[in-house]
């Protein structure tokens, strides 16, 4: 199968301190992976260079059927190009309510020349009925982003994601601040959109990881230290030395 993302000997440093030192990673077209590993393994810098945010030293990161290279590009083409980015924190427009953010988020699409001239389209009413239905939040269309419960406002956030069609979905600890229920609720909205797109998962809560039941790939000191199930990273003897073992 060939691979949507591949990142190969990527090394990035900042002030002389190599964060990410010559790190292959690839993922498939619709994979869905967790990328585990200790605080300054280098897991929010991966994700930077992948948008990018942090331009690698050297190293090559490619994109889609093409192989295109992401280096040249900026955050907003490698955006258009199909890569979305769920931060920690949720950012929906707190006083609008959850169809008006849907609407905008389709509204931006991948192309912001589409806000200009858009009209709202009856194709567009369904489209956005879809993103709530998959994200749960059918009940819930009318009400203000800002009533939501945590896990509801990550959840839309989610589905303005999608609403942008992206290819590769890079989701930054989602389990965070999470109710168990939202937890499971979580775990199988990802495995759902995984069926369709690549979502990368950085996630410390192992539990959610062991839930989202994907290859693993461990980061430690800027480089891939194992991958597999989970079940075979942490019986790693490495993995538990740097990670697992420790505290
Ligand atoms: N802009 C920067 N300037 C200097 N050092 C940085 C910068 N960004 C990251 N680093 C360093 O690079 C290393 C990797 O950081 P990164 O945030 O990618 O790790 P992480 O695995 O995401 O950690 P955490 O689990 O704590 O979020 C850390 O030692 C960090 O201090």
């Amino acid at each position: 199968m060939s691979q949507l993302l591949e990142v190969s000997g990527v090394t990035v440093s900042f002030d002389g301190f190599r964060a990410i030192n010559n790190l292959t990673f690839s993922i498939g077209p619709a994979e869905l992976r967790a990328i585990i590993g200790p605080n300054g393994a280098g897991k929010s810098t991966f994700m930077d260079i992948v948008t990018g945010k942090t331009k690698p030293d050297s190293g090559t990161v490619t994109f889609g059927e093409k192989s295109a290279s992401l280096l040249k590009l900026s955050e907003a083409k490698i955006a258009r190009a199909g890569v979305g980015r769920k931060f920690q924190r949720p950012t929906v427009f707190e006083d609008q309510t959850v169809t008006e953010n849907l609407t905008l988020a389709l509204k931006a699409g991948r192309n912001p020349w589409r806000v200009l001239g858009w009209r709202s389209k009856p194709a567009d009413h369904d489209r956005i009925a879809a993103l709530a239905a998959q994200v749960g939040l059918s009940d819930h269309l009318p009400r203000k982003a800002g009533e939501l419960s945590h896990g509801q406002k990550q959840w839309l956030e989610i589905a303005m994601l999608l609403a942008q069609e992206p290819r590769l979905l890079l989701v930054d600890e989602p389990a965070a601040g999470m109710t168990l229920a939202e937890r499971e609720k979580t775990t199988e909205l990802l495995v759902d959109i995984a069926k369709t797109r690549a979502v990368v998962v950085v996630e410390h809560d192992m539990e959610f990881v062991r839930r989202l039941n994907c290859r693993v790939t461990v980061l430690h000191d800027g480089s891939v230290l194992a991958e597999g199930s989970l079940d075979h990273v942490t019986k790693n003897q490495d993995v538990i030395d740097v990670y697992l073992g420790r505290g």
